[in-house]
């Protein structure tokens, strides 16, 4: 298979993750012929601290043209799932929304971007070799599911190569290195593939999406409403929906429930119009967890809407609360126009205000607005993970650093075996749950601090002894260059890198190993291991554990 030009995957890779809206401070911007690789910042974008250049400017042979109508091969996948294509013979990488490995086909160049292309797929000439038929009949729609029609093996081939491509293209750790593949380990597959979710954020909206071939059906008022999720590309159409196959099977009841109920004209809660700013009904959340005792699963239901009016919701409360697996039923208000799902103020509607959960042998209770890993079989499985890198002696003496802690599941699960866990996360409320959890599962050497990581100062590290280990688990954006320079001063003997973006994570341990060359900083790790890990299969989002140690 032939190689990605780098500085084609430095783009490809580094930019903004598929699902989430990016403020401006958060940006990854490149240049176009000479890729800069940006920190998350501060909004202080003035600090060159937070550039690296690229020095990869290998000229191009091959520069298609807007509109331009080629014939294409897909050969593997880049992050957000895009197939990364190529023009015989040539090194120009084209990405393309819905094509994957091994398929030709026809495609339109829709945009150019510097060193890469965009194109749209106009005809398959021959599939993919992994063909199979993807079980949800919204999956070539909706967007969660990139990959459904995937072979799983080969689904799990295209993350492993991903990852791969990035330690050698990012990370600068060469494949001939003799150690390279002790290093990098195959990727641990899910054994469930379907229903593993435990939360599923669905909208209300007041225009439906329709694709292509139904775009000619005219929808008025309530045909026009819907419920499900939104449309790749759009804030306003909602793509209906009835059931998930990634959430849980009574969770798929409860929203079918919703469905046959709520557009009923004598219950009248209207959907929000975010245009407008009018109508009621914003979200609905559900949550699976599971009963302690009856090892049964138990559901949260979280309808977010713009004010509080329990009486619009009272005959669904009472339809969905018939459901034997729902034990809560809440209400978050959020008046703000904006789309979350976090209300100013929150109600219980039935039942309790928590579901419980449980990880390695400890419990979570979990509210409505809690963090918690959103694939509890597979965290399992990632948690082992860690606390094997983390390699604890057991002996109660040592001092472990959670960065980016979130409710302090990771630091909870390694404080039986350590001395003291500390851990920082900017949510406060994430805080307050990880005080909950410890005082729930009786452990007491812990401390959990709240800190914005991507500001920390020349005092950070004063309210805590040297650490023998850091985890550290970061968003998307990964390390700050200031979190980075402090772990290279702290010189921990372990980190042991938790990432939910290997392009920023090949990119951050590049400098924690190798040094930043531009500020004459010497790196001091070596990279013992990197495992991916697939945490949400049939979609684009890959898991790395990477051990490190100091030289
Ligand atoms: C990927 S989650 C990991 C959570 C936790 N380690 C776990 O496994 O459940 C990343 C966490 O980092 C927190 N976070 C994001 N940016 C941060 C920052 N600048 N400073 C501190 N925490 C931050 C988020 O709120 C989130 O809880």
């Amino acid at each position: 298979m032939a190689t990605i030009p780098s500085h084609a995957l430095r783009h490809l890779t580094l930019t903004r993750p598929w699902f989430r809206k990016i403020s401006c401070t958060t940006s990854l911007a490149f240049s176009s012929q000479d890729p800069l690789l940006t920190y998350p910042d501060n909004g202080n974008n003035n600090d060159t601290d937070h550039t690296k250049k690229t020095t990869n400017s290998k000229s191009q042979a091959f520069f298609p043209k807007k509109n331009q109508v080629l014939e294409l091969e897909c050969e593997s996948l880049a992050f957000k799932g895009k197939g990364v294509c190529k023009v015989a013979d040539s090194g120009f990488v084209l990405l393309c929304d819905n094509a994957l490995p091994g398929e030709r086909f026809i495609g339109r160049v829709s945009r150019k971007k510097g060193s890469y292309a965009e194109v749209t797929k106009l005809k398959t000439l021959s599939p993919h070799r992994d063909l199979v038929d993807a079980p949800c009949g919204y999956a070539s729609y909706c967007g969660g599911c990139k990959t459904q029609n995937l072979s799983y093996e080969a689904q799990l081939r295209a993350k492993e190569q991903q990852v791969r491509e990035l330690v050698i293209h990012v990370g600068k750790f060469s494949d001939k290195n003799p150690d390279f593949e002790c290093i990098m380990k195959p990727i641990v597959p899910c054994d469930v593939q379907f229903h593993y979710r435990n939360k599923m954020e669905f909208s209300f909206g007041t225009q439906k999406w329709l694709p292509k071939e139904l775009l000619h059906e005219k929808l008025d008022g309530i045909d026009n409403y819907a419920l499900g999720l939104h449309a790749p590309g759009y804030f306003d159409k909602i793509l209906n929906v009835d059931k998930c196959l990634l959430q849980s099977e009574p969770a798929n009841k409860i929203l079918a429930t919703v469905q046959d109920n709520w557009k009923d004209p004598e219950l009248g809660p209207s959907p929000y119009n975010v245009h407008s700013h009018t109508g009621f009904l914003k979200h609905l959340v559900l949550r699976t967890g599971r009963d302690m005792k009856t090892d049964l699963p138990e559901l949260m239901v979280n309808f977010v809407t713009s004010s509080y009016k329990p009486e619009m919701l009272k005959p669904l409360v009472e339809k969905i609360s018939a459901i034997p697996e729902v034990v809560s039923i809440m209400n978050n208000v959020n008046t703000s126009v904006g789309n979350t799902s976090v209300g100013e103020e929150e109600y219980t509607l039935y039942g309790k205000s928590t579901i419980t959960e449980s990880l390695r042998g400890l419990t979570f209770q979990i509210s409505a607005n809690s963090f918690f890993q959103t694939n509890t079989h597979q965290a399992e499985v990632l948690y082992k993970l860690i606390e094997d890198c983390a390699g604890l002696r057991g002996d109660a003496s040592e001092i472990v650093l959670d960065l980016f802690c979130g409710t302090g599941t990771i630091g909870l699960t390694l404080a039986k075996k350590a001395k003291h866990v500390y851990g920082y996360e900017v949510v406060a409320q994430a805080v307050a749950d990880a005080h909950r959890n410890a005082k729930l599962n009786g452990i007491s050497n812990t401390t959990f601090l709240q800190g914005d990581l991507n500001k920390i100062d020349e005092n950070f590290g004063k309210h805590f002894p040297k650490p023998d280990i850091v985890i550290s688990d970061p968003n998307r954006p990964g390390m700050h260059m200031k979190l980075i320079k402090f772990l290279l001063k702290l010189k921990a003997p372990k980190i042991v890198y938790v990432s939910c973006n290997p392009a920023t994570c090949a990119r951050d341990i590049d400098y924690l190993c190798h040094g930043v060359m531009e500020q004459n900083i010497k790196g001091c790790y070596k990279l013992k291991s990197i495992q991916p890990v697939d945490m949400f299969p049939h979609t684009p989002h890959i898991e790395c554990v990477c051990l490190l140690e100091l030289c």
